[in-house]
């Protein structure tokens, strides 16, 4: 939907994350979610984390029965809820912190656009570069209105080429940017769509964060995306839109591990 080219070259120096949408009630899309995530397995870098979210929730009636994701074995989970090499919030200066885990009390912050991130460097503590992926009409550019402007649009306007847009949380009094890059489902954008896959990187905690994380009392981890997903689900999941996460996992970067994995909640 939204559909939008964005003329100008868009600043993805990190994203840290890959979120690869389907519709629960389409098996084609499910099925496709493992060619989604052998080209991102292609081009991305080493470490960008994917989620799977299985999209339109309130269909659940309609749930294609085959498009359930297995189920990743406990043991091959480290317990935490995180992988072990899931990446961590980028860091955008050297002053504060990052949340902990499922810390409560998101307070939604301000929806904007912008042709560049550069300037906004001072507007925020923390920054997730999120990447949406998945078939046409899965409701990629309706989790993305929903989370930024609370909105739902019940029309499919195919995006365009790339799209994003952002939204800046205050968790515990640390603002954190999610910016978030909606890409076309549609086969003929694929190349554009594959630029940004390369452009994916991967980007640690630093010791720095990791201080500040304890002295607000978070875990140590960092503020992984678990958790983020989690906020991102309870903003938009209120009970009367339809425009519902209904799951969201971590699919296995393991060797031996096959299909899209759904870690236990
Ligand atoms: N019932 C229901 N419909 C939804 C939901 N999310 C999106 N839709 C509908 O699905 C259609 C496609 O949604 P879009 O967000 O435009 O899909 P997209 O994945 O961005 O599609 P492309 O831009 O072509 O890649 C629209 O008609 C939406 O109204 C949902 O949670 N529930």
């Amino acid at each position: 939907m939204a559909a939008t080219m964005s003329n100008f070259k868009p600043e993805i120096s990190s994203i840290q994350g890959i979120f690869l949408v389907y519709d629960i009630t389409s098996e084609r899309s499910y099925q496709h979610i493992m060619k989604w995530a052998s080209d991102v397995d292609e081009y991305a870098p080493d470490g960008v984390q994917k989620i799977l979210i299985g999209n339109k929730a309130d269909e659940e009636q309609k749930r294609s029965r085959s498009a359930t994701p297995t189920v990743l074995r406990r043991d091959q989970a480290d317990g935490s809820g995180r992988q072990p090499d899931a990446p961590e919030p980028e860091r955008v200066d050297g002053r504060s912190a990052t949340p902990g885990p499922g810390t409560a009390g998101v307070s939604n912050g301000s929806v904007s656009w912008t042709p560049s991130s550069h300037t906004m460097a001072k507007q925020y503590d923390v920054l997730f570069r999120l990447l949406l992926i998945g078939d046409s009409g899965v409701g990629k550019t309706c989790l993305l209105c929903r989370f930024t402007d609370n909105e739902f649009h019940p029309s499919h306007i195919s995006t365009i080429g790339v799209d994003f847009k952002m939204k800046t949380i205050d968790v515990d009094g640390i603002k954190v940017r999610i910016q978030i890059w909606d890409t076309a489902g549609q086969e003929r954008y694929q190349t554009i769509t594959k630029q940004y896959y390369r452009r994916a990187q991967y980007s640690k905690l630093t010791d720095n964060l990791k201080n500040i994380s304890g002295r607000i009392g978070g875990t140590g981890l960092g503020w992984d995306l678990r958790s983020l997903v989690r906020y991102i689900r309870a903003l938009i999941g209120g009970d009367d839109t339809p425009s519902l996460i209904l799951t969201h996992c971590f699919l296995s970067h393991r060797p031996g591990c096959d299909g899209p994995a759904l870690v236990n909640e």
